[in-house]
């Protein structure tokens, strides 16, 4: 049974500061005990804000981040280095300041990559990489899974309505997105549930119906419908927490 932990920041900035400390704490936390740690990245505002609060943390330096594996929950399927990709945000405000191994980084597959503009292929691919290293039929370790959620309570690319939102297999291409760009890769529902941590970030007014929604459990809300094996943490700000009574937060 996984356990849930609601906790609210005051402002985006606050919230920021603290998924960083928390990131970082992981990831040590894990290292201690196993070596190596493997940490889902999401895309979005308030992820960007996270990664550039990671970088401006002195804890940073307590991280072997030449022992941390890199993966992405989703990606917008566009040419490598299009500002709007995933990996070129996380890039830019995180991977490209810290010592990280690159035969540990995963970015999905960009559109121009080596299987030209098929995002069918690319989603393969992708699940080909993460067998590889998992060593095993199945999915490598993902420590902290990080989520953003859309203000239709979508999270990764698993939009609710869309064929995806029932996919089985680990990563799968998304065609018809009602969010630009249209095609997109993520991993899929019963994939983001295999990590031990899945943390859903949300920050403003937009997301205070759907993360109040996805608290109360409502049904085909794909925000609703992830959890970690061990925790499940939703890490809010005070505008996204808005419409989250008292009693489902956590104290503290
Ligand atoms: O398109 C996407 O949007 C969501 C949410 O982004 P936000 O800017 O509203 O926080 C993000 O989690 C996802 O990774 C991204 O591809």
């Amino acid at each position: 049974m996984t356990q849930r932990i609601v906790e609210v920041h005051p402002d985006p900035a606050a919230l920021a500061e603290a998924v960083a400390v928390r990131l970082l704490a992981r990831l040590r936390d894990v290292q201690a005990e196993r070596g190596h740690a493997g940490a889902v990245l999401t895309g979005g505002r308030v992820a960007g804000a996270v990664y550039r609060a990671v970088v401006a943390d002195p804890a940073r330096d307590a991280v072997d981040w030449s022992r941390v594996d890199l993966w992405w929950g989703d990606e917008r399927f566009l040419p490598a280095g299009d500002p709007d990709r995933n990996e070129t945000q996380a890039r830019e405000a995180l991977l490209d300041a810290l010592p990280l191994d690159p035969a540990r980084v995963h970015p999905m597959p960009p559109s121009d990559g080596p299987d030209g503009p098929d995002p069918e292929l690319a989603a393969a691919r992708y699940t080909a990489e993460l067998t590889r290293a998992a060593g095993a039929p199945g999915l490598p370790p993902f420590d902290v899974l990080l989520l953003g959620v859309g203000e239709d309570g979508h999270v990764a690319s698993v939009f609710p309505e869309h064929p995806v939102a029932a996919e089985s297999r680990p990563v799968s291409a998304v065609r018809n997105s009602p969010k630009p760009p249209p095609v997109r890769t993520t991993l899929t529902l019963p994939a983001i549930n295999t990590a031990s941590q899945v943390w859903l970030i949300a920050a403003g007014p937009d997301k205070a119906g759907p993360v109040a929604a996805a608290l109360a459990g409502a049904s085909g809300l794909p925000a609703a419908m992830v959890h970690g094996t061990a925790q499940t943490v939703w890490l809010l700000d005070a505008a996204a927490a808005a419409q989250v009574p008292e009693h489902a937060r956590t104290a503290g």
